[in-house]
């Protein structure tokens, strides 16, 4: 199969679909590479590095979008992007189609067959190719969030961590699954007083055998959640329905109980957001301020950091993307965690929450494949 790799163009994004590792990997397994020149530009890999891998370097992302049979990259595509897909070609990357109606009509029109790497599943229940991601995203929050606390970026000037004889900043976590441990393990690490609240009390066990007590746990309810939001400094948004747009947990109005000058950010924005006053943001202005609350919206979070980020997603995305370029359709048709991956085929939905999230009909995988 003939693999490409475009330089993403995303505000600010600076990870790269396919390492030269990865490269290596898909040249040993009989595969044509083709790579769009300086897409490893922002994570330190140049041309000759690819080409050393086994890459052909092509000028245009044209060139990779009309010569690939799969597409493999980082952000869901741009309008730019999404006009060059065509029927017949896999396209294998993050999508986020359920609050992002323009896309997924793009993707349609086009006829592709688009795996979405964040409903992608695993053996134990996890979404293998959306963790190293949520564990970037998770510990870079905090950064985020003790960068927009400080007084001159408009925040309440408080410090995580307090100092002796000062109390440290209040941090809630709602959602406690990746992004929410990791988000609570860097919080913690700094010295917060930190609470998790989710839905789901085994995760919640978990998370309190994990941090020996080191953090508060809460069982998800409007209470608990006004509670923690109203005393909190930094409040991060982690919850996740796989497929679906985030649950607005944290409503306008609650938002006049917060503190002034508090911050959220608001990590499940790839998904629509889980605070009714979000909206996505980008790197080059991350943050916007309502009812004296900032707002820190950036919905790809770990492509300020894409030399960890890289890496750390071809880590993951390699093992399906191997099978996807060994077998084709045949590799979905014969994965279920490859079929939960696929959204888009040939002009249908087939991923239930984002049919229900958008009005569109769904249609299971195993009925439209239609592999021998
Ligand atoms: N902005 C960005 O750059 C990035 C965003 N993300 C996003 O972060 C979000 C979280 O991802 P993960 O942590 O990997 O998901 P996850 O599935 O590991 O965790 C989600 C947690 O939310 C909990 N939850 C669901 N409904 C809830 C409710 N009503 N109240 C409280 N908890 C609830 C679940 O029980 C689960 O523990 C996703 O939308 C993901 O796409 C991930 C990486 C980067
Ligand atoms: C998960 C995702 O959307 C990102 O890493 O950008
Ligand atoms: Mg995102």
């Amino acid at each position: 199969m003939r693999v490409g790799c475009p330089k993403e163009i995303k505000n600010h994004e600076y990870r790269v679909g396919l390492t030269p590792g990865a490269v290596r990997e898909y040249v040993a397994h009989g595969h044509e590479v083709l790579v769009e020149t300086k897409a490893g530009a922002g994570i330190g890999a140049d041309d000759d590095a690819y080409r050393a891998a086994g890459a052909r370097i092509v000028p245009t992302a044209a060139d990779i979008f009309q010569k690939s049979d799969m597409v493999v990259k980082v952000k869901e595509p741009q309008p730019a992007e999404w006009a060059q897909l065509r029927d017949g070609q896999i396209l294998y990357t993050y999508l986020h189609l359920a609050p992002d109606p323009e896309q997924t009509k793009g993707l349609l029109a086009s006829g592709v067959t688009a795996i979405a790497y964040e409903t992608v599943t695993d053996e134990r229940g996890g979404l293998p190719l959306l963790a190293p991601m949520s564990e970037v995203a998770g510990r870079l929050s905090i950064q985020a969030g003790a960068t927009a606390l400080q007084k001159a970026n408009g925040g309440r000037g408080i410090l995580l961590g307090g100092v002796p004889g000062v109390l440290p900043a209040k941090v809630a976590v709602i959602g406690g699954g990746v992004v929410g441990l990791h988000a609570a393990r860097m919080a913690a690490g700094l010295g917060a007083d930190v609470s998790i609240l989710d839905r789901s009390i085994p995760r919640l066990r978990q998370l309190d055998d994990l941090f020996g007590g080191r953090v508060h746990t809460r069982y998800s309810t409007i209470d608990a959640l006004e509670e923690e939001v109203f005393s909190a400094d930094l409040v991060i948004g982690a919850v996740l329905i796989p497929g679906a747009a985030a649950p607005k947990l944290v409503t306008r109005e609650m938002l006049s109980g917060m503190k002034k000058g508090a911050v959220i950010v608001d990590v499940a924005i790839d998904q629509g957001g889980c605070f009714e006053t979000s909206h996505a943001t980008t790197h080059s202005d991350p943050t916007y301020e309502v009812d004296g609350v900032v707002h820190y919206c950036v919905a790809n979070m770990p492509g300020a950091v894409p030399v960890t980020s890289a890496h750390a997603l071809n880590n993951a995305t390699l093992h399906y993307g191997l099978q996807l370029a060994d077998k084709g359709l045949k590799a979905i048709a014969e994965d279920r965690h490859l079929r939960a991956g696929l959204n888009v085929h040939k002009g249908r939905i087939t991923n239930q929450p984002v049919a229900d999230a958008l009005g569109y009909e769904s249609y299971a995988p195993e009925a439209v494949l239609n592999v021998a």
